[in-house]
């Protein structure tokens, strides 16, 4: 306790000092010139030729986080808003917030415009409500269900590349992969957790797209709580995304209600499992206003990310033309021109080496963050309650103390012997984050991400166009900033 106060007071004295912090974030973050510099980080022709993942993402993403780790070391402490913010770059340090059991470093509060986009569901709620939402959604996961998944993952992979199909053999075509893979994916969460298709789910992710590029424009502002209940422009205009969303979300569940099977489920896929725990007797229930939520965290958490592990995925292979060959070979040795199942995606070794990398060298959740719910002790640390702590994932993803000289460099053989043992902690790979609250989708999008790579890989090679722009941008994710061009060329298939 003693210590505490005495941390307290060394809190008060340096306060300045924070203040100092909080101007450079002013300056760094919201400053106009900030907005001009980071606009023009686009890498040249020379540097796109060379290997533009070798730069530092951090510079671009995390420039705050770069400038003050130079300065004040890599533990830090700023105020972000009314709220003091520790920032942790060290693995074990991590692994303890997030390995904790007792909730006691839950997940922050969320601004409004963000909570009406990605809902108030699994990945926001804390406490005894998050153990019973992750206990009646974590069977949907199970890898049973998954592999079964694996088809209709494959056919909505298939009708895409159909598209791309060109009269005459040695002709090109450009596409943009960002986009492609975003309807892409936002079709297979559709199909194989919701039990529709794109065209169906089509209005609920409009609504949330629309929604999710004002979160990302106003992201830089300053929120004063209480402003979302005053009828401005932009909340009458997020009002009514937000009800569009909703009564498409309803309509899906509407239909669901009307198709109940002879066992009186409602189905084995994620809204059927929601729905029968609705009118559960015994055990934990949800409420439809909470199945609604969950849906929205779904139609988003279910595709956003996966979309990008694989738009990165096809940017690094566009470059390592050699990894491309290799990865290729490895599809057709082991499923030909089959449509790949379970056992054939568990050999593909390489592939998952490569999408391993590409998780790490553009991690796509650049950040982790919770709150202390009590005084903790962290380290050496005294974190008082209600302090957020950071852990800059895209930061320690290119560490070098970590991962190695090589830390910058596009090496997938570094995952030869596993995960734990890619580097220096066993732990440093944080993609997924750990512990109790870590990505329940993760097998499902890994799979996912095999399933499409493996069929273009079967039916193409590519590189990247010309007027690809190198500029990966936190837009939630991580994205490219302009697309990602692609010039594919079919193999006769
Ligand atoms: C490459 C793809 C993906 C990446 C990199 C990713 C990353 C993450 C990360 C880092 C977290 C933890 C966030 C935190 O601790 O604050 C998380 C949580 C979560 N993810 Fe994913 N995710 C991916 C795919 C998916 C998919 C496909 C789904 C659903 C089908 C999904 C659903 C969720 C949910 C519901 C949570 C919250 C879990 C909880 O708090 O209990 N994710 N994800």
């Amino acid at each position: 306790m003693v210590e505490l106060i005495i941390r307290i007071q060394e809190s008060i004295t340096v306060f300045e000092h924070y203040v100092d912090v909080v101007v450079v974030a002013a300056d760094m973050i919201w400053g106009e010139e900030t907005e001009a510099i980071l606009s023009t980080l686009v890498f040249t022709d020379e540097e796109r030729t060379g290997t533009p993942h070798g730069y530092s993402l951090t510079h671009r993403v995390l420039p705050h986080y770069q400038k003050w780790s130079s300065l004040y070391g890599e533990t830090f402490l700023y105020w972000f808003e009314t709220r003091p913010t520790v920032c942790i770059h060290d693995v074990e340090l991590a692994k303890e917030i997030l390995s904790n059991k007792f909730g006691f470093y839950a997940k922050p509060k969320t601004r409004p415009s963000l909570l009406a986009m990605i809902g108030y569901g699994l990945v926001l709620v804390n406490g005894l409500e998050w153990v019973k939402r992750r206990r009646i959604l974590n069977p949907a996961f199970s890898m049973d269900k998954l592999k079964v998944m694996i088809n209709r993952m494959a056919e909505c992979t298939i009708c895409m590349v159909n598209e791309w199909k060109i009269e005459g053999k040695d002709k090109l075509k450009t596409i943009e992969m960002n986009e492609e893979f975003r309807e892409l994916t936002a079709d297979i969460i559709a199909h194989t957790a919701f039990g529709v298709g794109f065209v169906q789910g089509k209005e609920a992710f409009n609504a949330q797209r629309e929604i999710q590029k004002y979160c990302i424009a106003s992201s830089v502002n300053v929120f004063i709580p209480g402003t979302q209940y005053l009828p401005t422009q932009s909340n009458l205009y997020i009002w009514k995304l937000h009800k569009k969303m909703k009564k498409a979300l309803q309509s899906i569940i509407e239909s669901r209600l009307h198709s109940q099977l002879s066992d009186s489920s409602y189905g084995d896929d994620l809204l059927g499992l929601m729905m029968d725990a609705s009118k559960a007797d015994k055990g934990p229930k949800l409420e439809m206003n909470e199945i609604i939520e969950e849906c929205k965290t779904f139609f988003f958490a279910g595709h956003e990310t996966t979309s990008n592990l694989l738009t990165w995925t096809m940017f690094l292979l566009g470059l390592q033309k050699d990894w491309q060959e290799k990865l290729r070979e490895e599809v057709l040795q082991n499923c030909g021109m089959e449509i790949p199942d379970a056992d054939m995606l568990s050999k593909l070794k390489l592939v998952n080496m490569v999408l391993l990398e590409a998780l790490r060298l553009y991690c796509l959740v650049i950040e982790v963050q919770r709150v202390a719910s009590e005084d903790m002790k962290l380290g050496n640390l005294l974190i008082p309650k209600e302090t957020n702590v950071a852990i800059p994932v895209a930061m320690m993803h290119r560490s070098k103390e970590y991962w190695g000289e090589d830390a910058n460099e596009f090496n997938p053989l570094r995952f030869i012997n596993g995960v734990s043992k890619a580097a220096t902690h066993p732990n440093a790979l944080l993609a997924f984050s750990m512990g109790p609250r870590n990505c329940i989708g993760q097998n499902f999008a890994m799979l996912e991400a095999k399933t499409v790579m493996a069929i273009i890989l079967q039916r193409f090679s590519w590189t990247l166009s010309p007027d690809y722009k190198h500029a990966p941008a936190n837009h939630l994710t991580l994205q490219p900033q302009y697309g990602l061009p692609i010039v594919v060329k079919p193999f006769n298939f």
